[in-house]
């Protein structure tokens, strides 16, 4: 009796644009190119393997570098997926993204998407016209993940260098390298030839746990970053306020601490209504309440282990819920 082959799953890849759609003039430019130029059926064009691996479809969502990400398209990109894996017909998701914005968007889709199904954010660090370029092969694994029944529950997946990341941590770390991607957890597991490889799973919530949906999302509150150093001017703060944050992400200095001359500058601004929510400039941050300034005594929240651009995703989120500070602390602890 043969036995019949396994049906290959169906994967849609939604293409944002980003340096796995850039080109360069060369093969020898690795790190001078132009993002977003390659449309999605001729990135899926180029890698006949996919063929073997599943059954793939192509959607041009956007086409930026994704330093020109928007909060608008965030959620267009929320819904559009939300949509997708409410298809029967659909097994998987993956999205092709600019490197620059990767960890913000896969974090926001892990805490909105409300689905089992695997969702992988991929791209690459050089355009496919370098020697040595890393799109194909990250593009390929992100298909095979999406695919991979294994994959699901564990939340929003990023396929980079081999690696499988969580979208709560992936963060990058390099500009230039194939291996600038990596979470202070560690990875969750690898692709390697076609097979997924799991040593580790998400704890913190995600997608069907998550309290934030973007089916019921129509818009997000505005969130500045004011970023720490010495000799820090307190006006940054108030500039942030003028500009409409309804909370202000501290990228401080090691444990997020704040400088003794804008203190009152921040707590003036928590008077006036804003959240204040610090989290660490460093790589690995991890900030505890109470530690360098009493949050209790001036209702500041910390951002846990989440970075700056991470912890202006959930604080965007939490105020579509709620404006208590004690609240926000329970999210950032929980997601
Ligand atoms: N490697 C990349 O994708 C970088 C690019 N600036 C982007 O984020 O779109």
């Amino acid at each position: 009796q043969v036995a019949t082959p396994a049906a290959k799953p169906n994967v849609v890849i939604v293409a944002t644009g980003g340096t796995i759609a850039g080109a360069g003039a060369t093969s020898a430019n690795s790190a001078t190119y132009q993002a977003a130029k390659v449309p999605v059926d001729k990135l899926i064009a180029g890698i006949p393997e996919l063929n073997a691996v599943a059954n793939v479809r192509g959607e041009q969502a956007f086409q930026i570098a994704s330093e020109s990400f928007t909060n608008e398209k965030l959620i267009q990109l929320g819904k559009r997926v939300s949509a997708l894996v409410k298809d029967p017909g659909v097994d998987g998701v993956v999205i092709t993204h600019g490197t620059d914005t990767l960890e913000e968007t896969s974090f926001f889709l892990n805490l909105v998407v409300h689905t089992d199904k695997p969702i992988v954010v991929v791209g690459s660090m050089r355009p496919g016209t370098a020697m040595s370029a890393d799109g194909m092969l990250n593009l390929y694994n992100a298909v095979v993940l999406a695919g991979t029944p294994s994959a699901r529950g564990k939340g929003v997946l990023v396929a980079m260098n081999d690696d499988i990341l969580t979208g709560r941590d992936a963060a990058k770390r390099t500009n230039i390298k194939t291996n600038a991607f990596a979470s202070p957890w560690g990875p969750l597991g690898m692709v390697v030839e076609n097979k997924a490889y799991w040593f580790r799973a998400p704890v913190k919530r995600h997608t069907m746990q998550s309290e934030f949906d973007i089916d019921t999302l129509e818009s997000l509150p505005e969130v500045q970053i004011v970023y720490g150093s010495g000799n820090m001017a307190p006006s940054m703060y108030d500039a942030a306020v003028k500009a409409g944050a309804k909370a202000i992400i501290h990228a401080g200095t090691g444990n997020g601490s704040v400088a003794n001359y804008a203190v009152d500058t921040l707590k003036k601004v928590r008077a006036g209504g804003v959240h204040v929510i610090r989290s660490s400039r460093i790589a690995d941050g991890f900030v505890l309440r109470n530690s360098e300034q009493p949050d209790d005594q001036y209702d500041w929240v910390v951002a846990h282990d989440l970075n700056p651009q991470k912890a202006k995703i959930l604080a965007a989120l939490a105020l579509t819920k709620t404006n208590s500070a004690a609240e926000i602390q329970r999210m950032f602890w929980e997601y």
